[in-house]
């Protein structure tokens, strides 16, 4: 696969934010579902918001596009307010959603092709083809690809314009792990060549290979944000030190493990201490300590 690479976007002075989004709210039946969100995106940064079902993601990800109208708030995208914000704006985005309504009667080549005269300076098809690994469906209908290969498909549509920010909603669901690997690969290509993307996902491995900053976003509100591996920066500070003493496992959950390391090896002078193990809380117990969700499935 041929990774997109193109001369980084000149940022003019003064507009390095890609994305400014304050006191954003939307409301469905008078239910916010959005409820106050303060966002920015920085230019040239791969942001991933993360979230459990119904968190407001993907209302959030379609006001920033202009395809849904808020109730409150202030939302700048490229330096424009997408409620107003006309044809030349939406030319500098693109847009991959979680179902699109690409048609089937056309093979993949003839529908990329198709696509590009909507475009002023698309990227090539065969270079399209070789990014998200088509090259060789190139001549299939589009009825007849995988799930996995249609969302290549419709990601590879996302790109064609060259867009200066790209919006990607769950833009991996339906794909196989050797094909989720493949655009990561794409994603850091488009970064390395200077597009800001903003992406949803519920895959947190691929939030901590892609993304520089990472948003979760529970109940409508934005409940942290920071690079991966620093998310819930208070929660990460306590450590589980694990022993085993007559047989059963001890633990103690602590801010200060050297303190009880120094304890028990003070209590274990002839030897190692049985069983021992220090952890620290990885990811997926931040992010599901964050959501207020307990790793069995059930919500606190
Ligand atoms: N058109 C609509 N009318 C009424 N309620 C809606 C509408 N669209 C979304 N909602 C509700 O808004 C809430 C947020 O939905 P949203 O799709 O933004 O969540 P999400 O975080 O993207 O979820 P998922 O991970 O399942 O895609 C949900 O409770 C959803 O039912």
């Amino acid at each position: 696969m041929t990774a997109i690479q193109v001369a980084p976007v000149p940022v003019p002075a003064g507009q390095d934010t890609a994305v400014r989004v304050r006191g954003l709210v939307k409301r469905y039946g008078g239910r916010a579902v959005v409820d106050g969100v303060d966002l920015d995106v920085r230019r040239g940064e791969v942001f991933a918001l993360l979230g459990p079902n119904g968190a407001g993601k993907t209302t959030t990800i379609e006001v920033l596009e202009g395809v849904r109208r808020r109730d409150g708030g202030e939302v700048t995208v490229l330096g424009q307010d997408p409620a107003s914000a006309g044809r030349a704006w939406r030319d500098r985005i693109g847009v991959v959603a979680q179902s699109t309504g690409v048609g089937d009667a056309l093979t993949v080549r003839e529908t990329l092709d198709h696509f590009a005269r909507y475009h002023g300076t698309a990227r090539p098809t065969a270079e399209l083809l070789a990014a998200v690994g088509l090259a060789e469906a190139a001549g299939t209908r589009v009825a007849r690809l995988s799930g996995g290969q249609r969302r290549r498909l419709e990601v590879a549509l996302g790109v064609q314009g060259r867009p200066e920010l790209l919006f990607l909603d769950e833009p991996t669901t339906g794909m196989d792990p050797v094909a989720r690997r493949r655009f990561w690969e794409l994603v850091r290509g488009l970064r390395a060549g200077g597009t800001t993307v903003v992406l949803t996902t519920h895959y947190l491995d691929e939030a901590a290979e892609l993304a520089d900053r990472v948003g979760v976003l529970a109940g409508g509100r934005l409940v942290d944000v920071a690079p991966p591996g620093e998310l819930g920066a208070e929660l990460r500070r306590v450590a589980t030190v694990r022993w085993t003493e007559d047989g059963a496992t001890r633990e103690v959950v602590t801010p200060e493990p050297a303190a009880v390391l120094r304890d028990l090896l003070a209590a274990h002078p002839a030897g190692e201490v049985p069983g021992l193990t220090v952890t620290r809380p990885g990811l997926e117990d931040v992010y599901l300590s964050l959501v207020g969700a307990t790793p069995e499935g059930g919500t606190r």
